[in-house]
Order: structure tokens, then C-alpha cells, then sequence
């Protein structure tokens, strides 16, 4: 596994217009009265929108057979936002893996892309393909040992994942209950970058930020989302960011997380 550390994976130019970034806010959960997100006339896109335009860096991971995509999932993203994505136009990004971590039962792949707007990290936890006498890498920050400062619910809804997934990441996880199944899921589950990014929203309104100013963002994908859930978030103030947990009836499904608005 080792020798994929440092695998250029290539350069692409996406293309796109406003229609996919509005679509993009309706999917993560704004609403029509959200008007600088979802009216062309007034449309600031969300820093997270870049994340549906870089998937194909770490699905090119999975095509040049690094892992099995039927049984990867999404462990944990990074995100840094360097200036505001145009409503509509084309974004050039490079990528590579920047680690393989051996974490025992599984490898973790970091995919890094870089463009002129953002910087991203995916995380890919792949289960079978540790074990290859390789470095653990760190283990992840815990929340702070006190209450926390606030608290938000997110109400996801049934059809979240099918609408997110006509963002770019259709991967049958999502939408498929036997690729669910062969994944080790009940059901299909939500996208982590939608759980994430739908997580956002609410939180720039709770600290009197807009959305789209988002800067920095992180988390770790603890344990499947389904649509339809249900996620109480707790937040601690950690100036100039905001660290965050969320969970469904006390199951932890996001750790590790912080976001920073400018
Ligand atoms: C193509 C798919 C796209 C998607 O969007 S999938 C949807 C979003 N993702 C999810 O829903 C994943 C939810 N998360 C999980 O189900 C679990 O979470 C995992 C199966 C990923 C891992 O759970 P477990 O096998 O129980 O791991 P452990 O025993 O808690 O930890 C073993 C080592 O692995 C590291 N690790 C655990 N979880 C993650 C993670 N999410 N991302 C990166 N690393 C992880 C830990 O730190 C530790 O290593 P150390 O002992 O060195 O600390």
C-alpha cells in the first residue's frame, strides 16, 4: 500500500453553471428564502460546493485499484477555502495521495486536491487493505473536556442522498439498498460531504455568519448517517473557530470537527 504515497493523480478543469450550485445549496438543506443561495441574481456559492466538483480525484483513486469502492468509505474531510467560487465557470484542480496510513483492519488513503479557490483533504477508509507494516498516522483530536457552549438540530430529509447524489458522487451506497448491503449497511446511507456541508448552514446562522463564508472546514465521519436522521450537534467556541460533534440518539456520527467563518 505504501507505494501509493505521493501517486500523482492527474489535473482537471470542471465545468459547470449556476444551476449546479443552487441545486447544491437545495441538497444541503436551504430553502427558498435563502435567497443569496439559491437566486442566480443574488447567488453566493457555498465553499463545500467545491467538494462535489473535486470528487473525481478520489473516485480516480479508486479506479487505478488502490481500494475496493464498494466497501471504502469517507473517514474524515478537510477543507480550506482561498477565495469565492464563481457563480458559474471553470475550475482547473491537481491531485495526489498524500498518505497511506496502516491503521491495522484497514488502510487510510489521503487524497489532497489543490486549486486557485480551495485546498481539500478526503480521508478514505479502506477496510482489508491494512496490515502492510506501514505508520499509524494520528489519531484523532477528541472534543473538549467540557459542556459544550451550544447546541443545534439538523433534520435531514428521506430524499437528501438521492438528491445530493445528482451532485457528482453516485456511488451506489447512496441510493442502492444491495450496494448498501454489500457495504455492510442496513440501508442506503447519507453522504458524509452532505451531512457535513447540511451541518454548516446552521451553524454560520448560530455565530451570525453567512454560509458562504465559510473558511475552513473539517470532520471525521464516525458512523453512517441515514436519511431522515436526526443530528443534534453540540459546539464549542474555539476562537477564531468552532469545534463540533454531531449525533443521532447519542450515537457520535461526526467527531473531530471545526469550522472557521470569516
Ligand atoms: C464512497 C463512500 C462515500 C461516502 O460518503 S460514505 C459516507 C460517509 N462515511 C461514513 O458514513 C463512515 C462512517 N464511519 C464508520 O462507519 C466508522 O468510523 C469506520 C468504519 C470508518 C471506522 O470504524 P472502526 O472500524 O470501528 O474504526 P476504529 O476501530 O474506531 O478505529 C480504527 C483506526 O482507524 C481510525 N479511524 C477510525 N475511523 C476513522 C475515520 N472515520 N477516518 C479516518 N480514520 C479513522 C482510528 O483513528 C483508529 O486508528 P488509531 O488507533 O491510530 O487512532
Amino acid at each position: 500500500m505504501s507505494e501509493w504515497r505521493g501517486r500523482d493523480l492527474g489535473t482537471k478543469t470542471v465545468t459547470y453553471e449556476d444551476t449546479q450550485p443552487i441545486l447544491y445549496a437545495l441538497a444541503v438543506g436551504a430553502g427558498a428564502s435563502d435567497l443569496d443561495l439559491v437566486f442566480e441574481e443574488r447567488l453566493r456559492v457555498l465553499p463545500t460546493f467545491a467538494l462535489t466538483l473535486a470528487q473525481w480525484a478520489p473516485d480516480a483513486l479508486a479506479s487505478a485499484g488502490a481500494f475496493d469502492a464498494r466497501t471504502t468509505l469517507h473517514g474524515m474531510q478537510r477543507l480550506r477555502a482561498l477565495k469565492p467560487l464563481p457563480r458559474s465557470g471553470s475550475v482547473e484542480m491537481k491531485a495526489h495521495v498524500a498518505e497511506v496510513w496502516d491503521k491495522g483492519s484497514a488502510a487510510v488513503f489521503e487524497v489532497a486536491v489543490e486549486s486557485d479557490y480551495f485546498e481539500a483533504t478526503w480521508s478514505l477508509f479502506a477496510p482489508g487493505r491494512g496490515g502492510f507494516g506501514g505508520d499509524r498516522g494520528p489519531s484523532a483530536r477528541r472534543h473538549p473536556d467540557r459542556e459544550p457552549d451550544g447546541s443545534l438540530t439538523v433534520q435531514t430529509s428521506p430524499d437528501q442522498a438521492a438528491l445530493y447524489r445528482l451532485l457528482g458522487d453516485r456511488h451506489h451506497l447512496h441510493i442502492d439498498p444491495e450496494a448498501a448491503k454489500t457495504a455492510g449497511m442496513p440501508r442506503p446511507i447519507m453522504h458524509g460531504l452532505c451531512t457535513l456541508a447540511a451541518i454548516t448552514l446552521p451553524l454560520a446562522s448560530s455565530q451570525g455568519a453567512h454560509p458562504a463564508d465559510l473558511t475552513e472546514l473539517e470532520g471525521r465521519f464516525a458512523a453512517p448517517v441515514f436519511p431522515g436522521d436526526e443530528l443534534r450537534v453540540d459546539t464549542w467556541k474555539d476562537a477564531p473557530a468552532t469545534l463540533f460533534e454531531a449525533a443521532v440518539d447519542d450515537r457520535t456520527v461526526i467527531s473531530a470537527a471545526r469550522a472557521r467563518f470569516a
